[in-house]
């Protein structure tokens, strides 16, 4: 059986929205889904029993993080990244590319591949399609990501065109390097910009290719989200309905939203714990800053709509108090609570779909949240 397949259950009636089942080597998880994010081989103050108990099937791991600290042929000796750091569920890994973009200014894009410096050291270094899939295989992970360019934010048609054509080579590059094991499936990323035509090439080039799964890169790169949105809208239906399809670095709630009624089954995002890091909190209400002095005696949780560890045994105050202490419980409350949220955002948006209300589910969240205060 190819290692990742994509089971269709049905499509809401109001939306391009779909409920589906994603089945890897390392077990299923439903969709739409959101993705925690283990950059470093942990979910941020996370232990992997709390990440499973708020129900993630899949979480994401760094090829380029882990590449240079602690190293591909460490993980790969202690039996591949599942045993390293004791995930036995399913694991995305990316294929480092997007940290050269967005970490070492100093870099230099070629056909082979991509200069640039090592951020810890500034050491020379090299990335390719060949070398991103070797560490990927290396680390073992259930779904591997092709070598591709995010090109800026914006970025003229000309240079969109080219980068785009340069993905599409490494794409096949990738998939000619890649073992093809039956363990790992590799994904192909569409990108184009905000460019139709570009966006409908490169989902031709790559679909040519047959991946078992596809992503929309290039997105969430600081565009208008009414720009992501329409973007969403011509590209997700060039996708195969039968396989998964992925929104890279998406996102917050109303883009998980917006992002599930336009099609999308996959979603990740550094939000929820990065936030939770300096005491920002999701809540069905907007988000919340703890350290605020209002919150200095307010006895009640996190989240009355809330029924995550952090909102059952804990109040307002006292994680104010931990933040300003500086105790890094405070984190490990925070991260659990937001991740939770979003967990039951997909749970909410996966049963809306069932019911074919998820357009009156939108409208009701929003509301709620503030999206449509002015
Ligand atoms: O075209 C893309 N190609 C490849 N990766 C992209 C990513 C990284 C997705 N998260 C990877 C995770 C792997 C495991 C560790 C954590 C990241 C993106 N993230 C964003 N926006 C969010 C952004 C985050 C930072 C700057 S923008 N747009 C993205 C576009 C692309
Ligand atoms: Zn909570």
């Amino acid at each position: 059986m190819t290692a990742i397949k994509y089971e269709l259950i049905k499509k809401d009636k109001q939306t391009g929205a779909r409920l589906g089942v994603v089945h890897t080597p390392h077990g299923s998880f439903d969709t739409p889904a959101f993705m925690p994010v283990g950059t470093q081989a942990t979910v941020k103050t996370m232990a992997p029993e709390e990440v499973k108990e708020m129900g993630a099937g899949i979480i994401l791991s760094n090829t380029y993080h882990l590449w240079l600290r602690p190293g591909n042929d460490i993980i790969r000796e202690a039996g591949g990244l599942h045993k390293f750091m004791n995930w036995d569920r399913a694991i995305l890994t990316d294929s480092g590319g997007f940290q050269v973009f967005s970490l070492s200014d100093m870099r230099k894009i070629e056909e082979e591949g991509v200069h640039f410096r090592n951020h810890l050291n500034g050491d020379k270094l090299f990335l390719s399609p060949e070398k991103s899939m070797q560490i990927q295989n290396d680390l073992g992970s259930d779904i591997m990501m092709a070598f591709d360019e995010c090109p800026p934010f914006p970025a003229t048609y000309e240079y969109m065109k080219a980068s785009v054509e340069r993905t599409s080579r490494w794409a096949e590059r990738c998939l000619t390097a890649h073992t093809n094991t039956d363990k790992q499936g590799l994904f192909g990323i569409i990108q184009g910009g905000e460019f139709e035509e570009l966006r409908k090439q490169s989902a031709k080039d790559l679909i040519s290719l047959d991946f078992p799964g596809y992503a929309i890169g290039g997105l969430s790169v600081g565009e208008p989200k009414d720009v992501m949105n329409r973007v969403l809208e011509f590209t997700a239906p060039l996708m195969p309905d039968n396989k998964p399809r992925y929104l890279m670095g998406v996102g917050s709630p109303d883009s998980l939203i917006d992002g599930a009624i336009r099609g999308i089954d996959m979603f990740d995002c550094v939000l929820p714990t990065r936030i939770a890091r300096n005491g920002t909190f999701f809540t069905s209400k907007g988000r919340l800053v703890i350290k605020g002095a209002a919150n200095a005696r307010d006895f009640g949780p996190i989240d009355d709509k809330c029924d995550c560890y952090t909102c059952k045994n804990y109040s307002r105050a006292y994680i104010r108090h931990l933040f300003k202490a500086e105790e890094t419980f405070g984190m490990r409350l925070a991260s659990y609570h937001n991740l939770h949220f979003l967990m039951k955002l997909m749970e909410k948006i996966r049963q809306a779909i069932r019911e074919d209300r998820l357009l009156d589910f939108k409208e009701e969240f929003f509301e709620e949240y503030g999206y449509n205060k002015p």
